[in-house]
């Protein structure tokens, strides 16, 4: 088992920034971990990492408790924390050197071992440059090669792509995807696109608990549709479940005279032209026909927002 969270609580004084949550990651995958902002993310990645102790409960990485075996915990472990300080004057390879000496790697394997990480994060070429001169996606590589030093079981990413372009999210999101073929990551993201694209499965936390598991699995079990259209809500519904390989119908929203559809449908079924169709011969306007990637978005709104809020 690669990470074993045993009812983990975290207090800051009156605050219980995590409150009681369990959850199990066997192996290689990718896990997300989502909430609204004040969650309790980064406190859980936190603690996983060893550099907060628990209030209560208990972390295992690879099989080592974070607390009784803190060390040999942290050396199955690569964290990349949300903002990373790395020293600006040094070049990528003395930064590297450094950081795979505090990490035990044997001076003979060292060399190896960087070229290892730069290898896998598509950095051969900046070995040389001075940190501070690099772009902030390069930094993040550089971040990255960091946390794979002596090859840690698990990868920890606190917001991995925040302020990447959009180019770099990509290139990021491939890489990511890549190391999830042999180590364990648990990333957290406030993007739920990102979830969706990389993660086969996704935590939700809301208050400090964690409010929904998704299992995403290939994310191709089904095909989803979104509908924004005008018409009366039960007649349109009524329509739309006559398609044969629509499963489900959900009214997600409803604001003036427009009614929002979530279809759920058959692997493989593109419904939207039938949904047009029906659209068009019944004469409802179309405000919004697209594929859509709902599954975990209503999960998400749906388990966060079904928590009770706490008092002011
Ligand atoms: N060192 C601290 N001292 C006091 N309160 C803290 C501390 N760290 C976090 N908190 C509080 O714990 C709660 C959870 O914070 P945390 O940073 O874990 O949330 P998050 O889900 O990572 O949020 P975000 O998405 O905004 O980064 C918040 O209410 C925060 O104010």
């Amino acid at each position: 088992m690669s990470i074993v969270v045993r009812n983990l609580v975290k207090s800051f004084g009156e605050t219980r920034a995590v409150n009681g949550i369990d959850f199990e990651i066997p192996g290689p995958r990718i896990v997300g971990l989502i909430g609204p902002n004040g969650a309790g993310k980064t406190t859980t990645l936190r603690m996983l990492t060893t550099f907060l102790a628990p209030t209560h409960g208990s972390v295992c990485i690879a099989g080592f408790d974070t607390v009784d075996r803190a060390q040999e915990a942290r050396r199955q472990i690569g964290y990349l924390p949300e903002s990373t300080a790395i020293y600006p004057d040094a070049r990528v390879s003395e930064f590297l050197a450094f950081r795979a000496k505090l990490k035990n790697v044997p001076r003979r394997s060292r060399g190896g071992e960087i070229d290892r990480c730069l290898h896998a994060c598509g950095i051969v070429n900046l070995r040389q440059r001075i940190i501070g001169r690099l772009s902030h996606g390069q930094r993040r590589r550089v971040a990255l090669a960091d946390a794979l030093l002596s090859d840690p079981t698990v990868l920890i990413l606190d917001e991995p792509t925040a302020g990447l372009d959009p180019l770099q999210v990509r290139q990021f999101r491939g890489l990511v995807a890549e190391l999830a073929a042999e180590h364990t990551v648990l990333l957290s993201t406030h993007v739920l696109a990102e979830a969706q694209a990389i993660c086969g499965r996704v935590l939700v936390m809301s208050q400090g608990r964690i409010v929904d598991d998704v299992d995403l699995g290939t994310g191709t079990e089904f095909h989803h549709c979104r509908l924004e259209v005008s018409g009366t809500a039960e007649v349109i519904r009524a329509a739309l479940l006559t398609i044969d390989s629509v499963i489900a119908v959900e009214q997600s929203t409803s604001g003036d005279h427009w009614q929002r559809f979530e279809l759920r449908c058959g692997k493989d079924h593109d419904v939207r032209p039938r949904v047009a169709e029906i659209c068009v011969e019944q004469g409802w306007p179309i405000r919004e026909l697209s594929s859509s990637l709902p599954e975990l978005e209503t999960r998400f709104v749906r388990a966060v927002f079904s928590e009770p809020r706490k008092a002011a």
